[in-house]
């Protein structure tokens, strides 16, 4: 990483040869190129600062909630539905129609905003790709402004890479997936960007600057009139869902289009929300196309929420499945709270991608695949998410061939069955339902697994990788998240692993000989150039850390982020530098 600058820290000795042409109480700290200046145009980045001055006290007022609603959970409460808003969850209202450019969303591939994936995506045969600034991304500055560069030209129609290795030129086809681009979290500044000497909101500089350059083109060319689509991930309360409401109001007005022309998906993915969707959809009901079971961050959540509830362990990662009972619950609460309200109930992500050197293998994690759809179409989901351009045409074939079987009123060839899977009996599942503790049994290999493959990822993630193949699975920010957080509660609880008969408990000890042990393993699976060019001691440094401080920090990747901070001295036109 060179001259890496802790955010905050002095910065790096580069200068920004020319500069950035940025407006009144914009700073930009990322390095200069002049690809990067045609997107952190002047008109752009007072979008951005407009979002930022307009939106921000909401943003801190909704983190401060989730500080107190942690403070709430840590003293014994738990999350529920809340009866000051039961005449949302009762009432008889509907989101707007679900724009004819994305009826249709069986399957959809999601990746990070990298050239050549962006394409393989588009062309992959999904009805959607999801380009992603979060849990597939590392949030470098050259990989955030390189992600909006190829954006650009993807909706222009216009990108290209040359693969120079394999003397292969790639090219977008005549027909391509519709793009959604999810921006990150709330939590997560941008510190290459300061505006009125603050880090911008990092999710305001990903909505703004790609909405800001691709609505009009994304409109003509993908949206059939509609877009830009998004989804919006990580959020806990619809207090986030109707600061997202007005950020689409407020572009919409700026750009001169319809109320209603932005779309976006909500991941369903934090314990808190289960209990608000009906909330988030309503704050976003003229916005809204849908749900989705974003499981490996709820997974995450589960965890993080019950942090102090001693009750609320869960067994080894790889047990809490889709079939747990509290997974089974939220993705049919999801189905029927969406269908009643007229939008997609989108599945989630099948972990497995395909196993190249091992044919028996890789037969066996496709039907596991297989399975996991098959559950999801016959519950009602209405389409589904791949990792994998491999995985398309299983994922396809699944709810092509299931989607409304069964139900003699349905169009087995309709778009999705919003109308024909109603799901009235999930309408019954109660608070206990949703928060059912996992079962399962508890082993020294999770612990060893949850920290192999945190540490890998970690390493990855400085390294500027924010998805990975790791033992034949996808991992992401979402999942590795679950290893660190279990990590971290096994050792607070002192847990037994029950699993594998030893009757052990997990100590400081045990887990700083499993650290060692899992790094030497590392070490020989990668070899020992990659080990020492790679990011694995530093990664192996924070990631143990973060499972045995006294308290749960709130994401890996907050911690993680100062590390991949390059700040350079600031040259732009017209500011003066401040460091
Ligand atoms: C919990 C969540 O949030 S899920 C959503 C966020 N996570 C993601 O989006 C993960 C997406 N998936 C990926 O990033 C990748 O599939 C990985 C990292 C897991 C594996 O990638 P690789 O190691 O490159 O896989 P592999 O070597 O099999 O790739 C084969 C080809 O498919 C392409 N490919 C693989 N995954 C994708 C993808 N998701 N989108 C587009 N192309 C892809 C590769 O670029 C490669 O292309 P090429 O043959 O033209 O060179
Ligand atoms: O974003 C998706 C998830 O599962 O987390
Ligand atoms: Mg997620």
């Amino acid at each position: 990483m060179g001259s890496v600058g802790a955010y905050g820290y002095p910065a790096a000795a580069v200068s920004n040869k020319y500069g950035y042409d940025v407006p009144e109480g914009v700073e930009i700290r990322g390095r200069f190129d002049e690809e990067f200046a045609k997107i952190l145009s002047k008109d752009a980045l007072q979008f951005v600062a407009e979002l930022q001055r307009e939106f921000r006290d909401q943003v801190k007022y909704a983190m401060e909630c989730r500080k107190e609603a942690k403070r709430r959970y840590n003293d014994g409460a738990v999350p529920g539905f809340d009866p000051a808003t039961r005449f949302i969850r009762d009432g008889d209202w509907v989101c707007a129609a679900v724009p004819p450019a994305v009826a249709d969303r069986k399957v959809e591939i999601t990746g990070p905003v990298e050239r050549k994936m962006i394409i393989n995506a588009l062309n992959s045969g999904a009805k959607v790709f999801m380009a992603d600034f979060e849990d597939a991304l590392s949030p470098s500055w050259e990989n955030l402004m390189r992600g909006q560069v190829n954006l650009k030209e993807a909706v222009d129609g216009t990108i290209s890479f040359h693969d120079k290795a394999r003397n292969r030129v790639y090219k977008l086809n005549d027909q391509t997936a519709k793009l959604f681009v999810r921006p990150r979290g709330w939590h997560l500044p941008e510190a290459h960007i300061l505006i009125d000497g603050e880090p911008a909101t990092g999710c305001f500089v990903d909505f703004g600057l790609y909405f800001y350059h691709n609505y009009a083109t994304f409109r003509r060319r993908q949206g059939q009139g509609f877009g830009p689509f998004f989804y919006l991930p990580k959020m806990e309360h619809s207090r986030e869902a109707k600061i997202w409401n007005g950020v689409f109001e407020r572009a919409e007005k700026k750009a001169g289009i319809e109320n209603g022309s932005i779309r976006a998906t909500v991941l369903i993915e934090t314990l808190p929300a289960v209990f608000q969707m009906d909330e988030i959809l309503y704050e976003l009901r003229d916005h809204s196309v849908g749900l989705n079971c974003g499981r490996w961050d709820y997974i995450f959540s589960y965890v993080k929420t019950f942090q102090a509830h001693s009750d609320c362990l869960l067994p080894d990662r790889v047990q809490v499945g889709m079939t747990q009972h509290f997974m089974k619950s939220y993705s049919d609460r999801l189905i029927w709270t969406c269908h009643r309200r007229g939008v997609h109930a989108m599945g989630g992500m099948a972990a497995q991608i395909p196993i190249k050197d091992d044919k028996l293998a890789n037969e066996a994690a496709m039907e596991l695949v297989k399975k996991d759809k098959l559950r999801e179409v016959r519950a009602g989901h209405d389409g589904t998410w791949a990792a994998h351009p491999g995985l398309i045409q299983i994922c396809m074939d699944v709810f092509n061939n299931n989607m409304n079987m069964g139900n003699a009123n349905a169009n087995a060839k309709a778009a999705n069955q919003i109308e024909s899977m109603k799901r009235e009996d999930a309408a019954n599942l109660t608070e206990e339902d949703l928060l059912q503790r996992p079962r399962g049994v508890r082993s020294m290999e999770g612990l060893r697994l949850n920290t192999r493959v945190g540490i890998q990822y970690l390493a990855a993630w400085l390294g500027g990788a924010g998805s990975v193949p790791l033992y034949n699975l996808m991992e992401d920010a979402a999942t590795a998240e679950i290893s660190r957080v279990q990590n971290w509660q096994w050792l607070k609880y002192g847990v037994e692993l029950d699993g594998d008969g030893l009757g052990v408990r997990v100590t400081k000890e045990l887990f700083g000989r499993v650290v060692e042990e899992e790094l030497d393993r590392i070490l020989t699976e990668v070899g020992k150039r990659n080990f020492n060019t790679g990011f694995y001691k530093q990664a192996s440094n924070i990631f143990t850390r973060q499972c045995t401080s006294p308290t749960l920090d709130d994401f890996l990747t907050l911690d993680a982020y100062n590390h991949i901070v390059q700040l350079h001295p600031i040259h732009n036109k017209g500011v003066i530098s401040r460091i």
